[in-house]
């Protein structure tokens, strides 16, 4: 595993190392001890979740608030996604910058949303299989979002042309400024 960059404070891009022979791969997807010597960051995971997309899925920007705040380590093990995290913590040199980035189950590649960001992504094949460990179990009412397309943020998602699909929750998330006030 490596390290290939922290795009946004404390929010990690990595790369497992993979070991490719006559029969397929190998890679450890998860050590807690390498990961916390590589990002310096809790390893605790307590659940671990699987979303299946159609092309053009959007799911986000998702978040929980105050103590419910979840630690994402996401991937995906069949298709591609544009992943995006956003720093939705008030107090950090990064607040309200974004990360894009094409996570395929080729490149294997994984993103770490630390507690305090917003995570979304949208799927660019049909049949894609996302995965990823929370620190955090699920609290439904302390979900929060915020829109996908937030003018203030700014967020430039590789869709044109294609037909997203939205949650009907997905399609009534906050503004930056609706969400403010909810952030800490
Ligand atoms: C997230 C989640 C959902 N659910 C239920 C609630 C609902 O009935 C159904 C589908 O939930 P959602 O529509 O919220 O699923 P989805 O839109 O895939 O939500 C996910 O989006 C990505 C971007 C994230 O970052 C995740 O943390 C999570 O918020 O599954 C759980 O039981 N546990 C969970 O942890």
């Amino acid at each position: 595993m490596k390290v290939l960059s922290e795009p946004l404070k404390d929010c990690f891009l990595l790369e497992p190392t993979v070991f490719g022979d006559h029969r397929g791969y190998f890679f450890e997807s998860f050590n807690d001890v390498l990961f916390e010597q590589l990002t310096g960051q809790n390893s605790h995971f307590v659940q671990d979740n699987q979303s299946k997309s159609s092309r053009g899925v959007l799911r986000g920007i998702h978040m929980q608030k105050g103590g419910a705040a979840q630690a994402k380590l996401v991937r995906v093990v069949a298709g591609a996604v544009w992943d995006v995290a956003v720093d939705l913590r008030p107090s950090s040199p990064t607040y309200k910058q974004w990360f894009g980035v094409e996570l395929t189950a080729e490149n294997h590649r994984m993103l770490y949303v630390p507690r305090g960001f917003g995570h979304g992504f949208v799927t660019l094949e049909d049949d894609t299989i996302f995965t990823y460990k929370c620190d955090n179990h699920y609290s439904v009412a302390d979900e929060i979002g915020l829109m996908y397309n937030d003018a203030a943020i700014g967020i430039q998602w590789p869709i044109e042309g294609m037909d997203i699909k939205l949650s009907e929750k997905d399609g009534r998330l906050m503004s930056i400024s609706e969400l403010e006030p909810h952030l800490k």
